[in-house]
């Protein structure tokens, strides 16, 4: 295709949401007219299913649950008028709660006012907050700075305590978990609630939690008299929570306009429920995933946004598409192992690390390129006549057209500017592409029954770990007589592991072996 040609195709298949200044260019992806008109009925079938959803039929069928994420940002849509009313009264809450906290009325222990915030949650409860707080958050503009830990690693906790150093005693802790018995989270709350304990302050009077009515967290919140509590519900999943009080507690005491986000998110529901795809960016994007990976995840998506603050933005991506739409199963009970695969950074920063490849190595990808038109900072000219913008704007086109000129596939998404609006729309674009895109593979988008299997085998590594320990002894014995000991033969590899790890904790001692087998463990 030549560039006249190309233009043309702009042209004619650009798609444009005016209400929040997004459009979604699909020319450099390989389509035809023909490919349409042969999808149309799969996509009518998936416009049919997305409709009852949002009707509240039950589109999560092995949890038996409803998938309410688009009535967040419009209550009057959701399908009772108790929820309705809950949707407002959360939100209604949290930001009387963030106006409070910024007021001073409600303040910490022994400081006048909270200067800091940090949530304490992981996957859906920390990937969008924790994008969020970066896109749209900044000096000049945080009421709150924000810190978070999403994680069990000790290192990366203390790391984060050093961070708010002295200022621990001005931190408002929010502590989130759908399920509020996540290890990993309540790991972090533990050994920060310890942390306050040392500084001698009540952690109570520090710490907000966002949860499941009755979960482990929200008893514990109750009986030790927390700041505030706010509910999860369990028809909204955690990839899809930016838009409960997940996203909007942290982004509210952090100061960001989170009803533009919302009503960002709530334009960009509106156009993606059009049953014509040619004017639904969702549909069109959805679409586009299928043809460009057969509707089996043949290729990888490349996400580049050209912005330093959409960063975030693909690793934001990566739990809500590949925890979706990577299933063993289909609805129907069929082996399917469906997926796609979500990575990148931002360029032009990855032009000088990976791009080497996807322009000239395995074509196994398509791109995803984030193109913001408001350059922000200060235009300071670099050259005559142009500006590190300039510069940024050029790379995206670049690299854009030398790849495409090797054959390589890309979508662009072009926004206005990085604002709440834009970013609350950015959201709920991919949250419809996703399930329409589900619809159209036929897998369940919001279960993950993949994610268990790791957690029971990690709390079976736990238990062997328990029983490793309590049979050192003085005397050393290799990793075979422990598990046998313990009478678990069949776990010697996992006996070693674990106790290598003690080892080196202090926790055990270990006189190396010639091979893992003679390696011999004793107690400390
Ligand atoms: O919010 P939580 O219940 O703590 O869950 C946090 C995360 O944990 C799980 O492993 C799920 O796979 C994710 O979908 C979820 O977002």
């Amino acid at each position: 295709m030549n560039a006249q040609e190309l233009w043309k195709r702009y042209q004619r298949t650009l798609c444009q949401v005016a209400s929040v200044g997004v459009s979604l260019d699909v020319s450099r992806m390989a389509f035809d007219d023909a490919d349409l008109e042969r999808m149309k009925p799969a996509l009518d079938r998936a416009f049919a299913a997305m409709d009852e959803l949002e009707k509240g039929a039950i589109a999560n069928p092995d949890e038996n649950r409803m998938v309410g994420h688009y009535w967040l940002r419009a209550p009057e849509l959701a399908p009772t008028s108790d929820l309705t009313d809950e949707i407002a009264r959360t939100l209604a809450a949290a930001v009387d709660f963030a106006a409070q906290v910024h007021s001073g009325a409600i303040k910490p222990q022994r400081k006048p006012r909270f200067t800091r915030m940090l949530s304490i949650g992981i996957g859906g409860s920390a990937l969008g907050p924790m994008f969020v707080a970066d896109a749209l958050g900044g000096p000049g503009i945080d009421k709150l700075q924000p810190h978070f830990i999403d994680n069990t690693d000790p290192d990366g906790i203390a790391r984060e305590v050093a961070r708010l150093g002295a200022n621990l005693d001005e931190t408002l802790v929010v502590v989130m978990s759908k399920s509020g018995g996540t290890p990993e989270t309540r790991n972090g709350m533990l050994v920060i609630a310890e942390a306050y304990r040392a500084a001698g302050l009540d952690f109570a009077k520090h710490a907000a939690a966002v949860t499941g009515d009755g979960s482990k967290l929200d008893q514990a919140a109750v009986k030790e008299g927390w700041l505030a509590r706010f509910p999860m519900w369990d028809w909204v999943g955690g990839r899809t929570s930016e838009t409960s009080a997940v996203g909007l507690v942290p982004g509210l005491l952090q100061g960001l306009d989170m009803t533009a986000l919302l009503e960002g998110a709530a334009d960009m529901d509106k156009a993606t429920r059009a049953h014509d795809a040619a004017k639904n960016p969702a549909a069109l994007l959805a679409l586009m995933w299928f043809l460009a990976t057969d509707g089996k995840g043949r290729k990888d998506m490349v996400v580049l946004p050209y912005k330093d603050r959409l960063l975030l933005f693909s690793r934001y991506l990566q739990q809500l598409v590949m925890e979706s739409l990577g299933k063993r199963l289909d609805l129907d009970g069929n082996r399917v192992d469906q997926g796609i695969s979500v990575y990148g950074n931002k360029g032009s920063t990855d032009q000088h690390a990976y791009v080497q490849q996807l322009r000239d190595g395995v074509n196994n990808f398509f791109l995803t390129f984030v193109r913001v038109l408001e350059d922000g900072g200060d235009g300071v000219e670099v050259e005559p006549g142009a500006t590190p913008g300039d510069y940024l704007h050029g790379f995206l086109l670049g690299t854009r057209e030398a790849l495409f000129a090797n054959d390589r596939q890309s979508v662009t998404i072009t926004v206005t500017r990085v604002d709440a609006r834009t970013v609350g729309a950015l959201i709920a674009l991919f949250e419809r592409a996703v399930g329409l895109y589900a619809s159209l593979v036929n897998v369940n988008a919001y279960h993950q029954p993949g994610v268990e299997a790791g957690k029971k085998a990690a709390a079976e590594v736990l238990a062997i770990q328990d029983k490793a320990a309590s049979a050192l002894s003085a005397t050393p014995h290799t990793a075979d007589q422990i598990a046998a000991a313990v009478g678990a033969p069949e776990a010697a590899e996992a006996v070693y592991l674990v106790l290598e790890h003690l080892a080196a904790n202090g926790r055990a001692r270990v006189t190396p072996g010639e091979h893992p087998g003679a390696t011999t463990f004793q107690a400390p």
